[in-house]
């Protein structure tokens, strides 16, 4: 056996201790101890120069040293294992060739939440916030206000008054700054003077806001964690983060809680295009056009503008339109930014990030509706956003956090990496709670009105199905089955089949135009689509489609008419993630006379909001507004409409929640009735399983970002996806496991009383999320039936049950539901 340092004597003697590399001699029941220890590598000379903290891990004869990177730094096993069971504080030993000196012992729960490391490493501004805060604190007037000024500046605020009455009733008054925060931010020794809400805000605030107010407001004066001023406010969509924020703004901007000073002069607020003059909106909505000062940047509005008047404080623009107008940007002083949907920041290496993170302005805060904890890497990328270097560096990150909370997740983890794994997940989740505030939907749930939620079958058309029929035999469907052919063929035929369930006219234009390509890609195409063109009609005319050909568009059209009979002031929103498909949507509009607007990708950015306005508008005519999700899902707020239907299905859920939050918000007056259409039996049947089946979620990235491009498909799961179900009225319904037979209303328990979580990387501490995809078992407490069923009490679903082979209803603030 080799030891790594020949046993020596030092004088003043640290014990060297012989080391064998075999690990396995660790006694495997032993206690496990921990040191903090300072560390050097060995030498003779008196005067140490120690390199550095590092932590020390005994258990039994084997020891561990990490540096507070959690990096090892040495490990062994020890020949005189005696020693190592005596450590005490104070002791110094020879250990893989460096010499420690133990500073203290650690508690095991201080090692296995990794506070250990954070004194030294990244989260030092915590603990020392934490140790500041119980150590007793000298008044900062009594020790720096002895200076010969101190009566000028108290006589300059002797009369300094809140800006609004603390003690109105009703009154939103922020937290004080505790004595720390004063020693750190009021070094002039201000008075402190209460910072209260503009009470005309607070009119409106919901409990929740008020509550959201309060967490930024502390965020970004440094009062949750010492010297740090960011903020990510992750509440569900539609929750009014925009409201919370422009509340911020307006109360910094006037008022300081030291001498009344204001905290802040200028704020930049970056969002996606789309909604800059949603932006704009909701100021004027919340604080009219007088108040405050904000400048929008678009085409006739530039940077330029903003930076030479001293008259507005505000700067909206898009994310686009920053990377454009960086070096503009600057140049001026923001003490203030916000970063909407900056869901996009996740991640540190793209140029929105680089470019934002280059600004100075320590104060800054990131809203975003989507869940930031999912995804580890993710969540530091937006946490080191917000309040740089707070978790350490990336390696240090890993190291500590993720790496043990991964292995804990893993089905071949032992008892002791699952604990550990655990409790990092707690200690991460509790440092960073400091300043992330997530609220899901029920919380303003009460003040909506009820939402009727439709999963609806249709019968696909007999012309759908024969071509459903002979697109599952073409070679290039058996090809991706054996598993041949590169270049991903299965989302040709994926895509392929998405197409025949929205209408058959669809596919033909695509066999159309492959027919003159000549490139490889076409010849795969060409193969799945070999003697398609035979089966339809020989003089078929995509452009003169009928409506028959497709089961969803027979539903749809069936429900338009009941909608505008039964409900002639509401309006619909109809989604379809296709262009082309939004093209056959808006030729039946036409059709029927139904008038209609239309926001898709093409649609100029600075044009949406006035589509968007003119849709909600009272006065508008509009019965239809056809939606890209993909273009207009995110922000936008379409509460003219009260009925949405989902034409087609996309793989990632969170595109269609997004787009169903679009009409269920504050401000909706109507009852809202959501439909997703899907095609019995076929493809659209099993994206819709995927979305909600447990093992699909178990990962849990719920992200817009991600395509069908990024899924991964086995043989098998092809097999599954390119089969069709003729003989079933719903296959979603066969999986359930559900007893009926689909001929009477079976309803289980409300999905309210069913508590959702979602599996997310950081483990269970987080609370339910309510708009987050359904599970299987939850839709099974649905009320489900088929469309033969006697007595539908729903007239829209009663008119459309003719083509509908299956329906799953679930009902939310049900008293004045229909
Ligand atoms: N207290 C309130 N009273 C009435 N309406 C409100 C209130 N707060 C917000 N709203 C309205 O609710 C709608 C949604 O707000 P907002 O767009 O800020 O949501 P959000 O949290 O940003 O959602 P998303 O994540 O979808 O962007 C807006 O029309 C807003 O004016
Ligand atoms: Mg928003």
């Amino acid at each position: 056996m080799a030891t790594l340092d020949p046993p020596h004597t030092v004088h003043a003697a640290p014990k060297e201790i012989t080391v064998f590399k075999r690990q396995e001699e660790e006694e495997p029941h032993s206690l496990v101890k921990y040191f903090s220890v300072l560390w050097c590598k060995a030498s003779k000379k008196k005067h140490k120069k120690w390199e550095g903290d590092a932590v020390l891990i005994v258990k039994g004869k084997s020891f561990t040293l990490k540096d507070l990177e959690g990096k090892d730094i040495g490990r062994g096993v020890a020949y005189k294992f005696k020693e190592l069971e005596k450590i005490e504080e104070g002791h110094r030993l020879m250990i893989g060739g460096k010499e420690v000196e133990v500073m203290g012992i650690i508690s095991p729960d201080d090692f296995n939440s990794g506070r250990c490391f954070q004194c030294g490493g990244g989260s030092s501004a915590i603990s020392s916030f934490t140790q500041a805060a119980k150590k007793c604190f000298s008044n900062p007037f009594k020790s720096v206000c002895k200076s010969s000024s101190k009566e000028n500046r108290l006589n300059g605020f002797q009369d300094c008054r809140p800006r609004h009455d603390p003690y109105a009733p009703n009154s939103l008054v922020m937290s004080r700054p505790n004595n720390n925060c004063q020693w750190t931010f009021n070094k002039n020794c201000f008075p402190i003077v209460d910072v209260v809400i503009d009470p005309h805000l607070v009119y409106h605030l919901r409990p929740h806001q008020r509550e959201g107010i309060i967490f930024l407001y502390e965020c970004v004066m440094g009062m949750r964690v010492n010297g740090r001023c960011g903020a990510i406010l992750a509440d569900e969509m539609g929750l009014g983060k925009t409201l919370q924020c422009i509340s911020l703004i307006w109360t910094l901007q006037c008022q300081g809680p030291y001498g009344g000073k204001p905290v802040i002069k200028k704020t930049l607020i970056v969002t996606p295009g789309s909604l800059v003059n949603n932006w704009k909106k909701e100021f004027q909505k919340w604080l009219g056009s007088e108040r405050i000062k904000i400048f929008p940047v678009d085409q006739d509005h530039k940077v330029e503008e903003f930076t030479k008047s001293p008259f507005y404080s505000v700067l909206i623009i898009s994310y686009e339109m920053l990377l454009r107008s960086l070096d503009q940007i600057k140049s001026i002083k923001f003490d203030l930014l916000i970063c909407d949907e900056g869901h996009r920041l996740k991640n540190s290496a793209i140029k929105t990030t680089t470019a934002l993170m280059s600004l100075s302005c320590e104060k800054r805060i990131i809203l975003t509706g989507t869940p930031v904890q999912n995804d580890l890497q993710e969540f530091f990328a937006l946490i080191d956003f917000v309040n740089p270097g707070i978790l350490g560096s990336l390696s240090s990150y890993r190291k500590i956090y993720e790496e043990p909370i991964i292995i804990s997740r893993q089905p071949s983890a032992s008892e002791e990496e699952k604990d550990l794994g655990e409790k990092r997940a707690a200690e991460l989740t509790c440092l960073t709670g400091l300043f992330i505030l997530r609220r899901t939907q029920e919380v303003i749930n009460k003040y909506l009105p009820p939402k009727i939620e439709n999963v609806v079958f249709c019968r696909p058309g007999a012309l759908q199905i024969e071509l459903y029929r002979k697109l599952l035999n073409s070679q290039a469907v058996k090809f991706c089955l054996r598993g041949l052919l590169g270049n991903s063929p299965h989302l040709i035929c994926i895509g392929a089949l998405k197409k025949l369930c929205n209408h058959p006219c669809l596919l033909f234009s695509s066999i159309k135009e492959k027919e003159y390509s000549s490139t490889w890609d076409g010849n795969e195409e060409r193969t799945l689509y070999e003697g398609l063109v035979d089966v339809f009609p020989a003089d078929y005319n995509p452009l003169m489609f009928t409506e028959e050909e497709s089961g969803k568009l027979q539903v749809l059209l069936k429900l338009l008419a009941v909608i505008h009979e039964l409900r002639p002031t509401e309006k619909v929103v109809l989604v379809s993630n296709y262009t082309q498909t939004l093209n056959i949507l808006q030729e039946v509009c036409k059709r029927h006379g139904y008038t209609y607007t239309r926001l898709d990708g093409q649609t100029p950015v600075f044009e949406r909001q006035k589509i968007v306005d003119g849709f909600n508008s009272k006065y508008s005519s509009d019965f239809i507004f056809l939606l890209s999700s993909k273009a207009g899902g995110v922000g936008l707020n379409l509460i003219g409409g009260s009925h949405l239907i989902l034409y087609d299905i996309d793989w990632n859920p969170a595109t269609d929640i997004q787009a169903m939050s679009r009409v269920w918000r504050d401000g909706q007056k109507h009852p809202v009735h959501i439909y997703r259409l899907l095609t019995t039996g076929t493809i659209e049947e099993k994206i819709y399983q995927r979305q909600i089946s447990k093992q699909d979620l178990s990962g849990a990235v719920v992200d817009l970002t991600k395509t069908s491009e990024h899924i991964q498909f086995s043989v098998e799961e092809l097999k599954n996806l390119f089969t069709l179900h003729e003989s079933s009225h719903c296959v979603t319904h066969d999986l359930l496991d559900c007893e009926c037979t689909g001929d009477k209303e079976v309803t289980g328990d409300s999905l309210e009383k069913f508590p959702i979580s979602r599996n997310c990387q950081l483990g269970p501490h987080q609370k339910p999320n309510s708009l987050k995809p359904l599970s299987m078992s939850q839709l099974k407490q649905w009320k489900h039936f088929s469309g033969d069923h006697l007595n539908l009490a729903d007239p829209f679903l009663e008119r459309i049950r003719e083509n509908v082979s299956f329906f799953f209803q679930n009902i939310t603030n049900q008293s004045t539901a229909i």
